[in-house]
């Protein structure tokens, strides 16, 4: 049966550079690249007056969050900190529950390092984002046992979307860059969560003042 190209009636469009456009052919290559790439009428991001203070660890937005939640066993633990401008730091040391290969950190975990250190940009700009786009260059194998050194930054800011950017790196905050990515985020309210959550877990959140405390001291905005 010959391949169809013709994506299937309802089909939520993939994102790539303008909704409504089909993800195949040549010519998606380049809108690909431009979704992840400002407008020209985007603004600069603007650090929240009451962001943490640089070098203020972040903590986690949610205790059971498998990127910096305390509670997940298994999960990456990242603890990020303000940085300076609308930029965070964070380190994850790669265990053997991250490989994927022998030895080596599994590419999807490095993604999910990568993809949570950029969600704790929400924190400096007070503003709750979810990630819509996320692209990543795996550019050197880390081994277990790495720590890696993550880097993310806000770019620029056009309505609800968040452009945003991270490197990894390996040996040190200064060494190589073993894995970056380009992201878009996209601002939601708290009511994203509320709406979309198992109740299960919604109803243990709400039921908890500090978790409540933490979803809503991201979204006040100046
Ligand atoms: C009290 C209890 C509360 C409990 C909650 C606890 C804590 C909450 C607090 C903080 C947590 C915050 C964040 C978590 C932080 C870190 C975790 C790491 C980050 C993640 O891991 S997070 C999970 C993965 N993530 C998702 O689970 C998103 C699934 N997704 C959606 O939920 C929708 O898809 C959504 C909302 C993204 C958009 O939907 P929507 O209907 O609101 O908006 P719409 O589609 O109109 O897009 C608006 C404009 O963005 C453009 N746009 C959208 N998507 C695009 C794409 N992919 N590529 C290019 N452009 C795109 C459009 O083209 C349009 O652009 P334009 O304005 O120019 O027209």
């Amino acid at each position: 049966m010959p391949l169809s190209l013709a994506r299937p009636p309802g089909a939520r469009d993939s994102g790539c550079g303008g909704r409504g456009r089909a993800a195949v052919g040549s010519a998606d290559v380049t809108s690909q690249r431009t979704s992840l790439t400002p407008p020209e009428d985007a603004r600069a991001p603007v650090r929240h007056p009451e962001a943490p203070a640089p070098g203020e660890p972040l903590g986690s937005h949610y205790d059971q969050c498998f990127g910096c939640g305390t509670g997940q066993p298994h999960g990456l633990h990242l603890d990020a900190r303000a940085g300076e401008g609308v930029d965070v730091t964070a380190e994850f040391t790669v265990k053997p529950e991250h490989q994927g290969a022998p030895g080596l950190a599994h590419g999807g975990v490095l993604t999910t390092a990568l993809d949570e250190t950029l969600g704790s940009l929400n924190w400096l700009m007070h503003t709750i984002s979810v990630t819509g786009r996320l692209e990543t260059d795996f550019r050197q194998p880390v081994p277990v046992g790495s720590v890696l050194h993550l880097e993310a930054r806000v770019t620029a800011v056009h309505g609800r979307k968040i452009y945003c950017t991270a490197t990894g790196r390996v040996g040190g905050p200064e060494g190589p860059v073993a894995v970056r990515a380009d992201g878009l985020f996209i601002e939601v309210k708290v009511e994203h969560f509320i709406s979309n959550g198992r109740d299960e877990e919604i109803q243990a959140a709400m039921n908890d003042p500090d978790q409540v405390r933490r979803a809503r001291a991201f979204e006040v905005n100046p």
